[in-house]
């Protein structure tokens, strides 16, 4: 740790001050795995029959124009077959754009409802959320999946419908996760002030950007996380649970 980053202790001693607590989601409530090969795995292998039986929905066709105009592509969309390779040739390329996650929302929606999809959360994600609710703070997501999306995986989790622990979620419509000016954005619609808001997140460009703006910023190590630089961990506090920042006093003592 660089000689004037703040330590884990160092931010649970703000607990009182902090009015607004925000999680990313993949990598930090939520394995990278569900993010990376579940989800992808269920989109990529519901794609064709997805299109085949809402080929004539007129939001369907919109996202796909949508889709192709933000990529600025060539491709053919015409008939299901060309609009399938469009999307899996797109699915490894970045960045993903809103309406590609638009599509995704549309196919992982049905695997939530048919119970073959069940967002992964780490253990200690609803014990903790639960009692910083309870000590008065509001928890809210940040994520470049879309609202729907987050509400999707925390309404239809491995530990049940827990959406009620979550005051709201932010998708990429604040603005991108690398910008301070999101974290502006954001900080205005919860109507607080730079101090009484922390982040925590997997990506130390978010990290960065959430801190330009004046947030509390905390680095998630999880288990299955890519690895971190060591000039991140000297920049900012790291952990690797959220019951690890209760271990260090993140919580109201009654
Ligand atoms: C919460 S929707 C599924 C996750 C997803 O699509 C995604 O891109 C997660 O990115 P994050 O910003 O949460 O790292």
């Amino acid at each position: 740790m660089a000689e004037n980053a703040a330590t884990v202790a160092d931010i649970a001693k703000l607990f009182n001050k902090i009015k607004c607590i925000i999680s990313d989601v993949e990598g930090t409530t939520t394995s990278l795995a569900f993010v990376r090969n579940t989800l992808k795995s269920y989109f990529l292998d519901n794609l064709h029959e997805h299109l085949t039986k809402n080929w004539d929905d007129s939001e369907l066709q919109d996202i796909l124009l949508k889709t192709k105009f933000e990529t600025d592509s060539s491709d053919s969309i015409s008939n299901i077959e060309d609009a399938c390779s469009f999307i899996i040739r797109l699915s490894d390329t970045e960045p993903i754009t809103y309406s590609f996650r638009q599509l995704q929302a549309r196919i992982w929606s049905e695997g939530y409802s048919s119970g073959e999809l069940k967002g992964h959360l780490f253990p200690d994600v609803v014990p903790a959320f639960k009692r910083w609710s309870q000590d008065g703070k509001r928890i809210f997501l940040y994520s470049s999946g879309l609202e729907l999306s987050q509400k999707l995986l925390f309404t239809n989790s491995i530990a049940g419908n827990v959406l009620e622990i979550i005051s709201g979620c932010f998708d990429t419509t604040v603005g991108s996760k690398y910008e301070p000016n999101s974290y502006d954005m954001i900080l205005k619609k919860l109507e607080c002030q730079p101090g009484e808001v922390i982040f925590f997140s997997d990506s130390i460009k978010e990290v960065k950007a959430a801190s330009k703006a004046g947030v509390i910023a905390v680095i998630m190590d999880r288990e299955g996380n890519l690895p971190l630089d060591q000039s991140a961990k000297d920049m900012f506090p790291v952990v690797s649970s959220f019951e690890a920042m209760i271990e260090h006093g993140f919580y109201f003592e009654y």
